[in-house]
């Protein structure tokens, strides 16, 4: 672990083996509508179910298809930006300490993207992060060999504040779900919510998103692949063949 600003903690990326040295590390002082998972919400309603596409989809018409287009993926950021703003009023004199957390990889430059819009559109500057979920993953020991990312939090911690995880993709829900262990031995937040990109069903575990870019009906053996100009050089989101019926 090193320490980058005072506070802020950093676990670096393929230094640690076991998830007892970063409990050990890190425990600090601390559709095609955008849709907003808010129950009490009409925007929300009928985007926690999506519905499994038929194996006759787009994707076999060719190896990939593009869903998002540069422009859609900068549009569609944007409107995810405006939801958390309406959502948990950063500017309000009251509001929660609000944070976002990237999962990384691709998670990490979107809660940077966020928070870049969300100070534009509401000219509060919201601190962001990135968590680490490889060591509290359920499937480490089917797939041990996985590189580690970094967490780097906050400087004030996540205590008492709302967080927001963002990440690219949610699938089975299970990454989601090691990152709500993640967060717990790093403190105790006000709230956890969850921003996605992208929202490609089949989820395993009991979780949703209350901020979801795209809702797309996917089959079990097709994969979502979100690229990121930081990266991979490029924005667009495809839809690929698998050739897998498991779960990662
Ligand atoms: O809901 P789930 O079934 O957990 O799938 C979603 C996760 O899968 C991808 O991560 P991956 O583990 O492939 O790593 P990456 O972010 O480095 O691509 C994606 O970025 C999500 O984090
Ligand atoms: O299709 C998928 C499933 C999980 N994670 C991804 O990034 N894409």
């Amino acid at each position: 672990m090193t320490l980058r600003r005072p506070g802020e903690f950093v676990t670096p990326p393929g230094r640690l083996t076991h998830r007892s040295l970063l409990l050990s590390g890190v425990s600090g002082p601390a559709g095609d509508q955008t849709s907003f998972n808010d129950p009490s919400s009409e925007a929300g309603k009928g985007v926690h179910f999506v519905a499994p596409r038929t194996r006759a989809g787009a994707a076999d018409q060719g190896e990939q298809r593009q869903l998002l287009a540069a422009a859609d993926v900068a549009r569609t950021i944007a409107r995810i930006a405006h939801q958390i703003i309406e959502r948990t009023t950063p500017d309000a004199e009251d509001a929660d300490r609000v944070l976002l957390l990237g999962i990384p990889s691709r998670g990490a430059p979107l809660a940077r993207r966020l928070a870049a819009k969300i100070a534009e559109f509401s000219g509060v500057t919201i601190p962001t992060g990135t968590l680490d979920v490889t060591l509290y993953r359920d499937d480490l020991r089917r797939r041990p060999t996985r590189a580690l990312e970094s967490t780097s939090l906050p400087v004030d911690g996540i205590d008492d504040a709302l967080v927001v995880l963002v990440d690219d993709v949610l699938f089975s829900g299970r990454t989601v779900r090691a990152a709500l262990d993640a967060l717990r031995d790093h403190g105790r937040p006000r709230a956890v919510q969850l921003a996605v990109l992208i929202d490609r069903g089949h989820r395993e575990l009991p979780i949703r998103a209350d901020y979801v870019g795209k809702n797309v009906p996917t089959a079990r053996d097709e994969g979502v692949s979100v690229q990121l100009r930081e990266t991979d050089g490029t924005d667009a989101v495809l839809l690929r063949r698998r050739g897998t019926e498991t779960s990662r």
